[in-house]
């Protein structure tokens, strides 16, 4: 049964509360697992990511076998049905053409001293990416993850997926070989990590780490960081749909469900102004599931997660999804853009009754890869800044310099840094 929460209740803020603080950090398990794992592979290399590997995955690999050759990953992607290469290509093509608009201009201006000011964006050298899950991973994120980074330029892209019981889906491998990847590793969790921060004999070291993983893979990205750069930590997926009365219910449920399959945390969340909807949707959630045929994991989902909120306007609805910060927001009304303004903390927004947030997970063109647990209020989803950096440029004339001297000096003298002074009173008056 989902969480049926009214905004009326006088009870309200407390469940409230405790819905919003439903996401659970890793345990210091976890975390001394990850630093031993990363302590083993900075000390081993290869031989500890092969061990690992084998232990957790069962892999059957050896420190030379850790790398796809170019025929394994030909002979894999060539088992790919027709329809599901073009499909992954129509996705490929609509992602990189959204994402090239995303690509930052330089800019450089002079002012009215004189000095010449500016912002010089360059890409990444070499980014390693994330695959979760081997046989259950999901091609969409190896394009949503290599595409911003070939549109930013990165010069090398590394992936890293994990075989268990040393099996991989062939279509991870054909959505690669779209997106033009050559360097695929047969690892994951927190040694691929490793891996990938520092390297071994065989995986050269990256600058920043890409992906979405389990709660070893989290971690280890969150102990490497300061070695390399991170994107952000995306957990399990979340979604709140703001409903009124012009919303299908059984649409609603569908969006509701398509979420909560994701299991493992995931959390579906439906926000309504009308009472009767919120009725008419959890039965139509308890339709649906009962007719799928993976059903267990939206079921567990949907049970463990999931809630039906009931408020007293759209106002209200907006404001409680500010509150939650939710990965995705679906705007499920007849006007969704009187709505989309007031809406401030969200990784992704879905507008009106024909966008379902599946579509954006695959062909809309925008990031599947989204903050969650609330991080939507501080960060972003991923695009192509993620895989760029800015640089300033500065510039002085001879006489900017005399014009900002003074009070560079002065704010040097409150510092006690005269080296400081020095270096730019040094210059004047040659
Ligand atoms: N937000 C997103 O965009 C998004 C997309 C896809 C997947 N995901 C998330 O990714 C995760 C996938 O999880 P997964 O486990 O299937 O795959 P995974 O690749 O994240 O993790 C598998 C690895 O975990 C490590 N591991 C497992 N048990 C361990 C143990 N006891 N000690 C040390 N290491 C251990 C192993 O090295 C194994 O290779 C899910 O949480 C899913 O929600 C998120
Ligand atoms: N909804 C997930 C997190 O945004 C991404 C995904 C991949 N495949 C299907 N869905
Ligand atoms: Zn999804």
């Amino acid at each position: 049964m989902p969480l049926r929460l009214d905004s009326a209740q006088a009870d309200f803020e407390l469940r409230f509360s405790q819905l919003l603080a439903g996401k659970r950090e890793a345990s210091q398990d976890v975390n001394d697992t990850v630093a031993g794992i990363i302590a083993d592979v900075r000390a081993r290399g290869d031989l500890a990511v092969a061990e690992l590997t084998n232990r957790f995955d069962k892999a059957g690999v050896t420190p030379t076998t850790l790398t796809f050759s170019p025929d394994e990953i030909a002979a894999a992607a060539a088992q790919v049905p027709a329809n599901v290469r073009a499909a992954l290509q129509t996705a490929h093509d609509r992602i990189k053409a959204h994402h090239e608009k995303q690509k930052p201009q330089d800019s450089v201006y002079t002012d009215d001293l004189g000095v010449t000011l500016g912002s010089r964006w360059t890409p990444v050298d070499a980014v390693g990416i994330y695959v979760p899950g081997g046989l259950a991973s999901y091609p969409s994120s190896v394009l949503m993850n290599a595409v911003p980074a070939h549109v930013a330029g990165v010069k090398r892209i590394a992936m890293v997926v994990p075989t268990p019981n040393g099996e991989i889906n062939p279509t991870v491998l054909a959505a690669a070989q779209i997106a033009g990847i050559t360097e695929i590793y047969r690892i994951g969790g927190a040694q691929a990590v490793a891996a990938l921060a520092y390297g071994t004999d065989s995986i050269a070291r990256v600058d920043k780490v890409t992906g979405p993983g389990n709660a070893y893979v989290a971690t280890a990205k969150r102990q490497v960081f300061g070695q390399v750069g991170i994107d952000m930590i995306a957990g399990p997926s979340e979604v709140l749909v703001i409903a009124d009365s012009s919303a299908n219910p059984a649409w609603v449920a569908a969006d509701l469900i398509a979420q909560a399959e994701h299991g493992a945390g995931a959390q579906s969340i439906l926000v309504t102004t009308d009472p009767r909807l919120a009725d008419a949707v959890e039965r139509e959630v308890d339709r649906q599931l009962s007719l799928l045929p993976k059903q267990a994991l939206a079921r567990d989902g949907w049970d463990e997660f999931g809630a039906i909120i009931t408020v007293a306007s759209l106002d209200e609805a907006t404001e409680l999804a500010n509150r939650i910060a939710s990965e995705h927001v679906e705007i499920a009304t007849d006007d969704p853009q009187a709505l989309v303004s007031k809406i401030r903390h969200a990784g992704a927004i879905f507008l009106g009754h024909h966008t379902p947030e599946a579509i954006g997970d695959y062909v809309g063109g925008s990031n599947h890869v989204l903050p969650t647990a609330r991080s939507a209020r501080f960060a972003s989803g991923l695009g192509v800044l993620d895989f760029m950096k800015r640089t300033s440029l500065l510039g002085c004339t001879p006489s900017a310099l005399a014009a900002l001297a003074e009070p560079a000096v002065t704010i040097a003298g409150v510092e006690d840094l005269d080296g400081h002074g020095r270096s730019i009173s040094i210059r004047l008056n040659r």
